[in-house]
């Protein structure tokens, strides 16, 4: 019998009752990505591939207590956020990271599902960008989420690199603001850090409603990268090159926005070639906050 220690990863998000999104997504594609994914829940969600039904927030001691049993246990190698619901959650999560000194932070600042239902309270964004953003080594907003952080509007190319750098001036290490959104024939997100390193990250973007629970699952593998010790540019490769073929190979379940494949880029990888390309940028605000 082989023995083999793995990264453990730990996921502090929503459950999805579809399996699609949240907690579902995530240990799926830890699985996948090799490492031992843990979790915290903070909220369950009556959820299909239709829509949320329902939410149900977890009470304070229930996710203080996982937040503890996992902290006093486990070495955390990499950890991601994801739906958070509200400012005391919020507290606790950045306690408990400053508490058990967890490092390879990747905020995915969920707010509102694809179908429109409030997975944030308004009142938490300001939380999410003073006391969880300066903890971030990298913060993954789709671009109405880059919009409410910035209170930006975002429509040309431009704007996703001022709105890149207003989040960085909010002390995250690095942003990647997701093009899942957008229209274009090309999917492609920015990646900014603070060294003014910008990259592209472009794959070919597919005709497909099942696009449930991409950005979980996209978060989920750049966390399980980062555990592993990958550098980030590599982590970003393969996190965009298994959710393009999650996405190709989506399935048609249910009678909405169906869930990707998590198994796809293990089963199938991907066809195509997903783009990486380098540029650098002054950054505006030089550093300062
Ligand atoms: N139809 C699509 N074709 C190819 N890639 C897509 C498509 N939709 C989303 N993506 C990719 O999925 C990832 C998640 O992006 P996005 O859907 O914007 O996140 P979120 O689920 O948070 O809204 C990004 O890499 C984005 O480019
Ligand atoms: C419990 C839960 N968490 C997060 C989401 C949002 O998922 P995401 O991948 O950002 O996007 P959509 O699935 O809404 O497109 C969720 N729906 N449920």
């Amino acid at each position: 019998m082989t023995s083999k220690v793995l990264p453990c990863v730990l996921t502090i998000a929503g459950s999805d009752s579809g399996g699609g999104a949240g907690i579902q997504a995530d240990i799926k594609s830890f699985q996948e990505r090799d490492v031992f994914g843990t979790s915290v829940i903070t909220a369950v969600t009556a959820q299909n591939t239709t829509g949320v039904q329902g939410v149900f927030p977890l009470e304070t001691k229930a996710i203080e207590q996982q937040l503890d049993s996992i902290g006093e246990d486990f070495k955390i190698s990499a950890l991601k956020t994801g739906m958070l619901f509200d400012v005391s959650t919020i507290a606790l999560v950045v306690d408990a990271i400053k508490k058990f000194s967890w490092e390879n932070l990747v905020v995915d600042p969920v707010m509102v599902s694809t179908t429109g239902h409030i997975l944030l309270e308004h009142e938490a964004i300001e939380t999410i960008k003073s006391q969880l953003l300066p903890l971030a080594r990298i913060v993954t907003p789709n671009i109405p989420e880059a919009e409410h952080l910035t209170e930006l509007k975002i429509d040309k190319d431009t704007d996703i690199i001022r709105a890149s750098e207003k989040i960085l001036s909010m002390g995250s290490h690095s942003v990647l603001i997701k093009g899942g959104h957008g229209r274009s024939e090309i999917a492609e997100d920015i990646y900014m850090d603070q060294t003014g390193s910008l990259i592209r990250l472009r794959s070919r973007r597919l005709e497909t409603t099942n696009t449930h629970g991409t950005g979980c699952t996209y978060s989920a593998v750049l966390a399980a990268e980062l555990a592993k010790g990958r550098e980030m540019e590599e982590a970003l490769m393969t996190a965009k090159r298994f959710i393009q073929a999650a996405i190709e190979h989506a399935i048609p379940l249910g009678h909405g926005h169906g869930p990707t494949y998590h198994a796809a880029y293990r089963h199938h990888g991907i066809k195509e070639d997903v783009r990486c390309d380098h540029e650098t940028v002054d950054l505006f605000y030089h550093g300062n906050k």
